[in-house]
């Protein structure tokens, strides 16, 4: 008798145990399932808010363009596509010169002026100036006509700082393709305003420019400023970009930006892409600030001025 009590009370003790035992888990697995909700909720709270900043990061960029002009994507071919714009009076404190000084003012953009080959070959040469220094900020440049480089905060002369090495650098065949394509843009925007194209002249500074998202060390490192060209150069009336990469794939942010009264037009820099305009303050700009990868450019630009003509780069 004691002995099948015994047995009960053990057996009983057991379910007990068991019941114990059951809930036990059932508890852990509660609060198992408790953290691994909150995990997933958690990340789902930490997703959609990176999502919103990234929305309105973009809309907020986007919102700042009324218009995009040209699309990085399109291929601008035959003829420019040109947008007319009033002149602004700027041209009227100085010398005018017939046939060349801006009486219609406006902005184009053609991407059958310079082949790809061609400017992928002009990059190549950017490339390799630019990495002989280079500066320690976002914004570095190479004038072939007056030497300068960006060095760290400064600039050096690479004609005299790097002495005969840089005819390992640059070839004679490198320049001839510069004073071609310098030629194929000097007749383009004669033609498109209605120039005598042996009135205008290269005049400086023209150079060639790197921009990654470094930040700036430098005033010089700031490009992203808006700026009237005649203002900012003094002698320029007619203004060239021609772009050596590609907006999107090889670097984020770094469109080119109209500022009109109206709103912001757009230009999305393509290799080979050539874009030009009156230099006056009809056509006030800025590039937005590159936020990722390398943008290659060269600024090109022209004078009506015979006083301010520079002759084409040469090795010395
Ligand atoms: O690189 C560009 O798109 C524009 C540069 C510019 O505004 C300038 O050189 O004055
Ligand atoms: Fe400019």
């Amino acid at each position: 008798m004691a002995l099948v009590r015994m047995r009960n009370a053990k057996g009983k003790n057991a379910t007990e145990m068991a019941k114990k035992i059951k809930r036990g888990n059932a508890l852990r697995q509660a609060s198992a399932w408790r953290t691994y909700r909150a995990c997933i909720i958690s990340l789902l709270v930490v997703l959609s808010v990176c999502g919103a900043a990234a929305w309105f990061y973009m809309f907020s960029v986007e919102s700042d363009i009324t218009e995009t002009l040209v699309k990085q994507s399109e291929l601008v071919s035959s003829q420019p596509r040109v947008f007319t714009v009033q002149c602004s009076e700027d041209y009227e404190n100085y010398k005018r010169y017939p046939r060349c000084t801006p009486q219609s003012c406006g902005r184009a953009v053609t991407d059958s002026v310079v082949t790809k080959d061609e400017a992928q070959v002009l990059r190549r040469l950017a490339e390799r100036g630019l990495a002989l220094a280079g500066s320690e900020g976002g914004a570095s440049i190479l004038d072939l006509h007056s030497g300068a480089l960006s060095m760290g905060k400064q600039f050096v002369n690479i004609y005299r700082y790097f002495g005969d090495v840089i005819k390992d650098v640059f070839t004679e065949q490198d320049f001839q393709l510069y004073r071609a394509v310098r030629g194929r843009i000097q007749e383009v925007i004669a033609e498109t305003f209605g120039l005598d194209p042996a009135l205008m002249y290269l005049t400086k500074p023209t150079f060639f420019s790197r921009i990654n998202s470094t930040a700036a060390k430098t005033q010089h490192d700031e490009y992203w400023h808006p700026h009237i060209d005649k203002v900012t150069y003094g002698s320029f009336d007619y203004t060239s970009l021609l772009y050596l990469s590609d907006y999107g794939s090889d670097f984020g942010g770094g469109r080119f930006i109209f500022m009109d009264q109206t709103g912001n037009r757009t230009v999305e820099p393509r290799t080979g892409r050539v874009s030009f305009f009156s230099s006056g303050s009809e056509n006030l700009h800025r590039v937005e600030q590159v936020m990722w990868g390398t943008r290659y450019a060269i600024t090109v630009s022209f004078t009506c001025d015979p006083e301010h003509a520079i002759s084409d780069p040469a090795l010395p």
